[in-house]
Order: C-alpha cells, then sequence, then structure tokens
C-alpha cells in the first residue's frame, strides 16, 4: 500500500488530561490529524494504576476497531498519534503510542521528528544490554527515561531530554501525568488548548477546532509542560533557544484552516502566493491551483496580480490511498488517477498554475500534459515556495538529492522538463519575510538552502537508519 504524496512522514499528535470523554475525543482529534501520517494509528490511556493501549496499521478507521475503542472508554487521560512511515520502517511495532512496562510504572510515548543521534544512543545501549523492539529512534527517549538518575522524574526526563538531538515533541503519558516537550529548535508544531477545564496538546489547532476545545498557544521551543490531577507546570528543559519551525509546516504539510500563533496555515499561503506575484512576470488569461494545498497561494496570486483565480483542476479525493506499487510509473499513474483539467476553463487560455511545492516534479510535468491537451495556449508553472534542493533530517521524507528534481538542476532544466512555458519559484527571502510578518521566530529552510539548523549527528537520512538499527 502506497500513499501518492509529494513529501512523506510527518505525524501527529494529541493528548488529553482529565477528561470523562477522553478517549473518543483523542479519536476525534486523531481524526482531524490524519494528513499528518496514513500509516498507523494508535492510542494509550490511563486508567490509574496502569496504561492501556491499542494501535494499528493503516488509517485511523482501520487502525482501531470499535471494541479497542470501547476497551479504552472508561479512561480519562490518553494520547493518540497517526503515523507516515517509509516502506520498512511502517511494520506494526513501530506505530505509536509505545507503551513501556516497568516495575515503576507504566510509559505511554508518541513522538513526532526525528532524533538526529538515535542511532549513536541506541548502539551505545545495546553494548549495555538494551534489547530494543522496535527499528524507530523515538524508542530510545523510553530506555534513556529508565535509566535516568535524578531526584525527580521531572529532573529525569530533563536529562534525557539533554542528551537529544533533532526534532522531537513528545507527548508522554504516566499514570499520574500528561507530560509535553519540544525540542530547543522547535522544528515541528505542538499546541496548548483547554476542553471543559482539561487541558490538551496537539500537533495541530485543527484538531481543537474538531474537539471543540480552545487554542490557548503554541508550545515554545525547549518547553517541558507537567499536567496532572494538581494542575498545569510550565517549565523549561534547557536554556537555549533557537527557534526553527519547519517551514513546509506552512507550505505544504498543516491543515489550511490549522492556526500559527493565532494565523491560519490558509493566510500564511495566501500571503506567499501574493510575493510570488510580485517576483513572477508573466502575462496570462487566469491563474489556477493545484487542489487541495495551493488553492489558498492561487487566491493570493490572483489578488495581487488581478489576474482572474479559476478552479482549472480538480482533485478527486476518494484517490488519498492507492493499492500500486511505488516506482515513478507507478506514481505518474496515481497522479492522472488524482487530478484533471476542466476543459472548457483552460481551453485556448494562457495559464498560470500555482503549486506550494515542486518535489520529483511528477505533478507538474502530468499537469503540464494534462493542461496543453485539455487546449491551454501556454502553461506558466509558478510554485509559492523556493526551489526545494535537500533531504530533509527532521522526519520529513524529501527522499534522496536523486530523486529531487532540481536537486542538481537549473530552474531552466527544472522548466524544460516538466514542459512548461515558464517556471517561477518564490525566493528565500520573500518566503521569510511572510513568515516573520506572521510572528514566526525563525523557521528552517534546509531542504531548500541546505542550512541545516541541527547537525545531523547519526549521518544519515531517517529511512536509512531503519536498516542499520538491523545491522544492515
Ligand atoms: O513534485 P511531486 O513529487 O509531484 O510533489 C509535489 C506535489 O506534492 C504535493 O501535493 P500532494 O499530491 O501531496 O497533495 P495535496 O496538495 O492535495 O496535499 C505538493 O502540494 C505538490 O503538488
Ligand atoms: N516523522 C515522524 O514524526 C515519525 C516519528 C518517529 N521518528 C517515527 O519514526 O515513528
Ligand atoms: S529541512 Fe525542510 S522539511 Fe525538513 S524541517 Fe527543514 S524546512 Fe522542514
Ligand atoms: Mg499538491
Amino acid at each position: 500500500m502506497y500513499e501518492l504524496r509529494g513529501l512523506n512522514e510527518e505525524c501527529g499528535l494529541f493528548g488529553i488530561w482529565g477528561h470523562p470523554e477522553a478517549s473518543e475525543l483523542t479519536y476525534m482529534a486523531l481524526h482531524s490529524l490524519q494528513h499528518r501520517g496514513q500509516e498507523g494509528a494508535g492510542i494509550v490511556a490511563s486508567g490509574g494504576d496502569y496504561l492501556f493501549g491499542a494501535r494499528g496499521m493503516g488509517l485511523l478507521t482501520e487502525a482501531l476497531s470499535q471494541t479497542q475503542l470501547e476497551s479504552l472508554r472508561p479512561f480519562s487521560k490518553s494520547i493518540g498519534h497517526v503515523r507516515y512511515a517509509t516502506s520498512d520502517s511502517s511494520a506494526l511495532s513501530n506505530v505509536q503510542p509505545f507503551l513501556f512496562k516497568s516495575h515503576i510504572g507504566d510509559l505511554g510515548l508518541a513522538h513526532n521528528g526525528n532524533i538526529v543521534n538515535a542511532l549513536h544512543i541506541r548502539r551505545a545501549l545495546e553494548d549495555q544490554g538494551a534489547i530494543f523492539q522496535t527499528t524507530s529512534d523515538s524508542e530510545v527517549f523510553a530506555h534513556l527515561l529508565r535509566r535516568a538518575k535524578g531526584p525527580t522524574r521531572k529532573a529525569r526526563i530533563k536529562t534525557v531530554l539533554q542528551q537529544l538531538k533533532g526534532a522531537f515533541a513528545f507527548v508522554i503519558l504516566h499514570e499520574d501525568a500528561l507530560t509535553i516537550a519540544l525540542d530547543d529548535h522547535g522544528v515541528r508544531p505542538l499546541m496548548l488548548g483547554i476542553l471543559d477545564g482539561a487541558y490538551c496538546v496537539a500537533s495541530e489547532t485543527c484538531a481543537f477546532t474538531a474537539i471543540g476545545a480552545e487554542y490557548i498557544r503554541d508550545i515554545e521551543p525547549g518547553e517541558l509542560i507537567t499536567i496532572s490531577d494538581d494542575g498545569i507546570d510550565f517549565d523549561r528543559y534547557t536554556d537555549f533557544e533557537n527557534p526553527n519551525m519547519c517551514s513546509m509546516e506552512y507550505i505544504y504539510f498543516a491543515r489550511a484552516d490549522s492556526e500559527f500563533r493565532g494565523t491560519s496555515t490558509y493566510t500564511i499561503r495566501k500571503a506567499l502566493g501574493e510575493e510570488l506575484a510580485k517576483e513572477m512576470d508573466v502575462k496570462a488569461d487566469i491563474v489556477i491551483g493545484v487542489p487541495d494545498s495551493s488553492l489558498a497561494a492561487a487566491k493570493g496570486f490572483s489578488d495581487e496580480s488581478g489576474i482572474p483565480g479559476e478552479q482549472g483542476l480538480l482533485k478527486n479525493r476518494y484517490v488519498g490511498r492507492t493499492f500500486i506499487a511505488s516506482g515513478q510509473e507507478a506514481r505518474e499513474r496515481a497522479v492522472r488517477m488524482k487530478l484533471s483539467p476542466v476543459r472548457d476553463i483552460v481551453e485556448g487560455k494562457s495559464v498560470i498554475v500555482i503549486d506550494d511545492s515542486i518535489v520529483r516534479g511528477t505533478t507538474s510535468k502530468f499537469i503540464v500534459k494534462a493542461l496543453k491537451k485539455a487546449g491551454a495556449k501556454e502553461v506558466h508553472m509558478g510554485v509559492s515556495s523556493p526551489p526545494l534542493k535537500n533531504p530533509c533530517y527532521y522526519g520529513i521524507d524529501v527522499s534522496t538529492h536523486a530523486e529531487i528534481i532540481a536537486s542538481a538542476k537549473s530552474t531552466e532544466e527544472v522548466r524544460e522538463e516538466i514542459g512548461a512555458d515558464s517556471l517561477t519559484y518564490l525566493s528565500v527571502e520573500r518566503m521569510h519575510e511572510v513568515y516573520e510578518r506572521y510572528g514566526s521566530r525563525g523557521e528552517c529552510d534546509a531542504c531548500f538552502t541546505g542550512n541545516y539548523p541541527i547537525e545531523n549527528t547519526d549521518g544519515l537520512l531517517p529511512q536509512e537508519k531503519d536498516a542499520k538499527t538491523k545491522g544492515v
């Protein structure tokens, strides 16, 4: 089973403490975070003395049965996770939340991101006798916590977090507390909310909307929050803070209605489209966006340029997951199933197509061809982000250099390959200007610029590490 998306392997987190319908709310919240991961899902809930969990493969509706959900219904504290994984690591054992048992208490663990020194830590722990159950980087947290020394659990958690490098948003459940931690670069989003007096945490605010919770604020890089029956405790595990929110969250990953510091992703994407219009000097009859994630940018482009916006491409929303093998030919077939042009809108017209990103170029190549076949006179591509050139080490499967079309090609060479009449990308400077305008304190742009904010200690891509954990 393979899903055709430009970029993969983000994950969605949720947690809630002290609500009579905790597991049902977690299920609903995960449903709204489904776009962040479709390979597996799970829930772990606290029954007071022990934790109980259920997880499965696939979309949330397939992963958890009614019987499993019923068994979690009585509990008032729970966490949940939706996961996307690359081929080999998609085993059920890697689906989160993980549930660890020990005589000092149970631990439920949900992680979004990628720990870039996990392989080093894992090797050292294995040499000391630890046996890992999964090939996931996230598991090192549990082993380190069990070994950590310190007067309180919070002190021990701090010690562990200080040893980890990379991107990590953690939602951690013990019988008596819900702990939330975000790495000191704040690469992945994490939001705090409240519902009927019960605190909750989610990767995106769309989860709060889905359950009727109030969005309190974004969790800050380096923050460590503990929620228990005694209330909420705000702390930090480090004084270091270097905000580097993933640019791709704004551009593509997050749902358009999700908010960052009170501004919706839709508004940010629209502004990216407006800025692109200032940089793209092309005359055309109409502007169309590539559904779904680029519609906001296309609206911004149309508003700024004065060129009328149309819905010239339709997306078959039921082709989310396709029964096809990976490989370029299969991808091309899947794009054909997914997108189709509206002939009488584009026929005889010169068209500007706005997409939010070009990764392998499969989508844009197909669109240019399909629009021309439908009678478009000219097809100009506008991309509301800079040329994507490098892989990501912080939890996103942007794949290898070899698969990324702009990795070794100039913009003119990419234009030629996708067959467009012109190709314009947004500049890195204007992209950052937009984020700053909406209160962002700093963004990672490494897949565009190669300036990685966190050194990749393990020196491997997340998908390469999986094999290494097995000694391959
Ligand atoms: O160059 P490619 O490798 O084809 O990838 C880029 C495309 O992938 C993403 O969309 P996706 O198909 O994931 O769907 P969405 O926009 O509906 O989320 C992105 O928005 C581009 O359209
Ligand atoms: N991309 C993610 O957030 C995945 C989380 C974790 N690294 C895993 O492999 O499951
Ligand atoms: S490298 Fe790109 S995808 Fe990865 S965290 Fe940075 S901006 Fe996001
Ligand atoms: Mg798209």
